[in-house]
Order: C-alpha cells, then sequence, then structure tokens
C-alpha cells in the first residue's frame, strides 16, 4: 500500500473511530439525562386529584355546617314559637290539666267547701300565683260515673272554650286515677 492511500485509511479509521465514541457518548448521555418517571407524573396527578377531592369534600362539610347552624337556630327559633304558642293556649283557650296531688295542694287538702251539686262537691282553692279557684269533685258513685264522666268530658271540651260575661270560666281539670275534677273561676267573695 502507497503512503498516501494508508494515509487517508488511517484519517477514515480515526474519523469513523471518533464519530462512533461521539456516538457512544451521546447516547450514554441521553440514557443518563433525568426523565421524569411516567408513573412519577402519575403519582403527582394522583395527589393533586386528591387535594382537590380533599378541599371539595372540606368545602361540602363547611358548607353543610353552615346550613345545620341556620337549622338548628330555625328549629330553636320554631320550638320558642310552639312553646310560647302552647302557654298562650293554656292561658286563653284550653283547659290545663293538672294533677290531684296538685289539687289537693291548692285547696289544702279540700278544706273550705263551698257547696255541693250534682255532680259532687265544691272547694275553694287558692292557686300558686294567688288567683282563687272553685274545685268541682266528681262523685265516684258508680251507678252514675259513666254519665258523669261524659258529662265532665263534655264540660272540658266545650266550656274551656267558650268565654262569655255571663259564663263561669272553666280554667283547668284533673282527670287522673284518684280524682276528676273541674277547675272554674272563683264566683265568691275573695
Ligand atoms: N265557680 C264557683 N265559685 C264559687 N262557688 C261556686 C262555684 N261553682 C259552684 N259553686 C258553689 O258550689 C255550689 C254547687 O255548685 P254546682 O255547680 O256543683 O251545683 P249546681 O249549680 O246545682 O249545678 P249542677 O247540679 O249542674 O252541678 C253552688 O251552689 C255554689 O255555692
Amino acid at each position: 500500500m502507497s503512503a498516501p492511500v494508508l494515509l487517508i485509511a488511517i484519517s477514515a479509521g480515526i474519523a469513523v473511530g471518533w464519530s462512533l465514541y461521539m456516538y457512544t457518548k451521546w447516547l450514554i448521555m441521553k440514557v443518563e439525562e433525568p426523565r421524569i418517571d411516567p408513573e412519577d407524573r402519575g403519582a403527582e396527578k394522583a395527589a393533586a386529584l386528591g387535594r382537590m377531592i380533599r378541599e371539595l369534600v372540606a368545602s361540602e362539610a363547611r358548607k353543610k355546617a353552615a346550613a345545620a347552624e341556620v337549622e338548628e337556630e330555625t328549629d330553636d327559633d320554631e320550638e320558642r314559637m310552639k312553646v310560647e304558642m302552647a302557654i298562650e293556649n293554656m292561658q286563653k283557650e284550653k283547659p290545663v290539666r293538672f294533677s290531684s296531688k296538685q289539687l289537693a295542694a291548692y285547696t289544702r287538702n279540700y278544706s273550705t267547701k263551698l257547696g255541693s251539686g250534682g255532680f259532687g262537691e265544691v272547694y275553694k282553692a287558692e292557686f300558686p300565683n294567688g288567683a282563687h279557684m272553685a274545685v268541682k269533685v266528681l262523685n265516684h258513685n258508680t251507678s252514675i260515673s259513666k254519665r258523669v264522666e261524659e258529662q265532665f268530658m263534655t264540660e272540658v271540651s266545650t266550656l274551656g272554650r267558650t268565654y262569655h260575661r255571663n259564663l263561669v270560666r272553666l280554667y283547668g281539670f284533673c282527670h287522673d286515677a284518684k280524682a276528676k275534677a273541674l277547675v272554674y273561676e272563683y264566683m265568691g267573695v275573695p
């Protein structure tokens, strides 16, 4: 082989070798280059989604709590209204129910008798607010008890809702195992 040909062959060999070296280096760099792992990206997305969901849930919970607070306030108001209305009804309209124990206390154990009629005996009572009442205690005579009981109920349901200046006002009643009685406004001398 002549010297120039040998020189060209060596140069070409060096050039190819250099190119191969550079290409290998580039390949190594490419392989080592930090790249975003698709799985990591998925994890990132999942985390972001999780954050969004948590925020959404928290915001819904906050909204619900606020709504519940408003509802509770409304419930309280409604309850107060109901109680007020019930008290008003008791005072104005419907007869109040007393226990036999209460009536025994208010009449001082039925110590002052005002009179007696077809239904039974009438006693004077003083209520805790100082008001005087007449308590008509129903007879427990077995032969008339059913009729008396019916009249008692009629009296409670009708007179309890009737207001007239010429009619005695029925304030309440007692209907338990120990006594059945009607409580009227007191018409006598205090
Ligand atoms: N609200 C009242 N206030 C004061 N005294 C009363 C009152 N109600 C009744 N009395 C007294 O009790 C008595 C008996 O009354 P009661 O109404 O039981 O008999 P009545 O008038 O004969 O009616 P009835 O036979 O339908 O029961 C009366 O006569 C009266 O002296």
